[in-house]
């Protein structure tokens, strides 16, 4: 797919600081690394520019990749500099702040933890603000709250730099998988720019206007998910103390109304008391905790959401942050130690 956007003619695709590592990066760029990628790349995608990401964590790596595995000419950076060596490996160049990335690439990904960070890296001293300048685009798909996103809004668009917001729905393997969904608002003229690489990493995108209304959307979504997990959770304990089987009852979901993937993936393992990080916890909390924030602001009663936060909040008070959401089951077990017992 070619961009046809107004946006591109603007962008000068190579650097003056670094030349351009081939005549024609996409393709050339392709074929070196094809030899080093797995079998498994499906996607391919025709986008005239460099393609910078921040944040290399579960979601930012595959997303990064498949970005790779299509044929993108990717420059990657992260906090803890050893996670970007593998993507480097299979070809992607890296830079030593968010301001270079920027600087060097037409259009920024971010995928930061919370608000605090993604905010740090788009807008702090070496943020990929410094870097952006007319011609450029950033994309934050960080989950993040709407006055979050739209303060990095403002540093990017005060740079004369375009803006979008696009949380994503889908967890590790729909990442790796590039099947998630994209949650987008801001700029329309970025969206329609990034449309190509958003298709590489997802398998559907909504454009919601204004900025804000991706992360509401998406802590909307998140919430309810929480609030599905704890009270699946309570089923699988109350069923165990009734001496029912948990993966009769995990099979027996599967079948009816309520029947959804995440009871289906999650609850074998969670039968097993496993809990292999795909969404981390302390993530899942920080959604919860933000959604609360979102209804406050409009005052609207979310009960149910606001008793799951507290059993997140005592599950990760209780060491589990880093483990997968699922451990919320634990912090219903009546059995957690205090840390420091
Ligand atoms: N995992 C999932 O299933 C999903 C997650 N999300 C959302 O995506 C975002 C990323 O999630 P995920 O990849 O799972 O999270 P991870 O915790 O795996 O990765 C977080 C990333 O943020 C970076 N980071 C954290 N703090 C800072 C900081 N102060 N300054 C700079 N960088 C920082 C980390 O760098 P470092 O490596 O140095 O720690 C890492 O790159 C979150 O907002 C999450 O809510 C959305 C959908 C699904
Ligand atoms: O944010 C988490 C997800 O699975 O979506």
């Amino acid at each position: 797919m070619a961009i046809t956007s107004s946006f591109y003619p603007t962008i000068s695709t190579s650097s003056p600081r670094r030349p351009a590592p081939f005549p024609n990066s996409r393709c050339t760029f392709a074929t070196v690394v094809s030899s080093q990628l797995s079998k498994e790349a499906t996607k391919s995608v025709e986008f005239q520019g460099r393609v910078g990401f921040l944040g290399l964590g579960i979601m930012g790596t595959p997303m990064a990749l498949n970005l790779i595995k299509a044929g993108c000419d990717i420059t990657v950076w992260n906090r803890t500099k050893s996670k970007c060596d593998h993507l480097i490996n299979l070809g992607a160049k890296y830079e030593s702040s968010p301001a270079e990335v920027a600087s060097s690439c037409n259009v920024t990904f971010a995928m930061l933890a919370d608000p605090e960070s993604a905010i740090d890296v788009a807008c702090g001293t070496n943020g990929a603000a410094k870097g952006m300048g007319p011609g450029k685009g950033y994309v934050d798909v960080s989950t993040v709250d709407g006055a979050t996103a739209k303060l990095i809004n403002k540093h990017i668009k005060d740079s004369g730099a375009l803006f979008l917001e696009a949380p994503v729905s889908g967890s590790k393997k729909p990442a790796e998988d590039g099947q998630l969904i994209f949650l987008a608002a801001g700029d329309a003229s970025l969206y329609e720019t990034v449309a190509p690489l958003l298709d590489v990493m997802g398998k559907s995108r909504f454009y919601l206007g204004e900025v804000g209304n991706g992360a509401a959307m998406k802590l909307v979504v998140n919430m309810i998910m929480g609030s599905m997990m704890a009270s699946f959770s309570e089923g699988l304990l109350l069923g165990e103390q009734v001496g029912l089987d948990p993966n009769v009852l995990v099979e027996v979901i599967s079948q009816g109304a309520i029947s959804a993937p995440m009871y289906s993936v999650k609850g074998p393992s969670m039968v097993k008391a496993s809990y292999p990080t795909a969404f981390p916890l302390k993530h899942q909390q920080k959604d919860l905790r933000l959604a609360l924030g979102l209804a406050e602001s409009v005052s609207q009663p979310i009960p149910i959401a606001a008793a799951a936060n507290e059993l997140y909040k005592a599950a990760k008070f209780h060491g589990l942050g880093d483990q997968d959401f699922s451990a919320v089951i634990e912090a219903l077990r009546g059995k957690l130690q205090h840390p420091e017992h």
